[in-house]
């Protein structure tokens, strides 16, 4: 479902990604792996089409996604792109669940139906008794969860993590890499994950590794 081919991504000097190839079917969870540095979370911007590499193309659905007009690209990343990034930019007067339900009413989903999900989806996630806060009343891990049920409230194809369990202790941190795999399961969503934690890219279906800006 996705290819990345000959990426290239430098800032000034700094030559961060050096022709990074990478392909991924759908409904495989794939884990990227490397040290603090390597380039992990340019690369998934790049992916996600948040930005655009110097060199190289990124195919999804065999879709040039590029080529598209900024809006184009807008409207495909609202639709089929899922992001969980460390930085959750949760709108601060808004509640949990409201936060959860915007890119669904973005989408054009009826309301009563994302309403619904949402609350399914923190309910999933171990926040259901929160969803009425605002993210000031919410903790760091509780903050994380919101952002991934807002990430998933489309259902989009691909979901792109950056370090998704980060800021979860261990039983939140296992409970959301199930919840990954029952969606991969229910949905046949593809997960591309940048991840520090061995127990989840040990249960990924594939583990890569950016070193010197290249994938191994
Ligand atoms: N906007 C930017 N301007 C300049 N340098 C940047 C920018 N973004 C990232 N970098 C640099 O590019 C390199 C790769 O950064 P990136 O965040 O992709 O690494 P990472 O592998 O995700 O690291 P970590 O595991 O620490 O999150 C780093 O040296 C970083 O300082």
């Amino acid at each position: 479902m996705l290819r990345a081919t000959g990426i290239q991504k430098s800032y000034g000097q700094l030559k961060v990604l050096k022709g990074v190839e990478l392909s991924v079917e759908r409904g495989e969870i794939v884990a990227i792996v490397g040290a603090s540095g390597a380039g992990k979370s340019t690369l998934l911007h790049i992916l996600g089409t948040l930005d655009s590499p110097d060199s190289g193309k990124v195919y999804i659905d065999n879709k040039d996604v590029f080529s598209q007009s900024s809006k184009e690209l807008a409207a495909f990343r609202n639709k089929s792109i899922g992001f969980v990034f460390q930085f959750h930019n949760l709108l601060p007067e808004f509640t949990a669940v409201e936060n959860v339900i915007i890119p669904g009413l973005i989408g054009g989903k009826e309301e009563k139906a994302v309403k619904q999900r949402a609350a399914e989806l923190l309910e999933m996630l171990g926040i259901g008794l929160r969803k009425d806060h605002k993210p000031s009343e919410l903790s760091g891990g509780e903050h994380q969860r919101v952002a991934i049920s807002r990430a998933l409230i489309n259902a989009p194809d691909l979901i792109l993590a950056d370090e998704p369990s980060g800021n979860l202790d261990s039983k939140n941190a296992l409970e959301l890499h199930n919840l990954f795999f029952q969606l991969r399961k229910e949905l046949n969503q593809t997960f591309i994950i940048v991840t520090h934690n061995n127990d989840l890219s040990a249960m990924a279906d594939r583990r890569v590794e950016i070193r010197d800006g290249q994938m191994l």
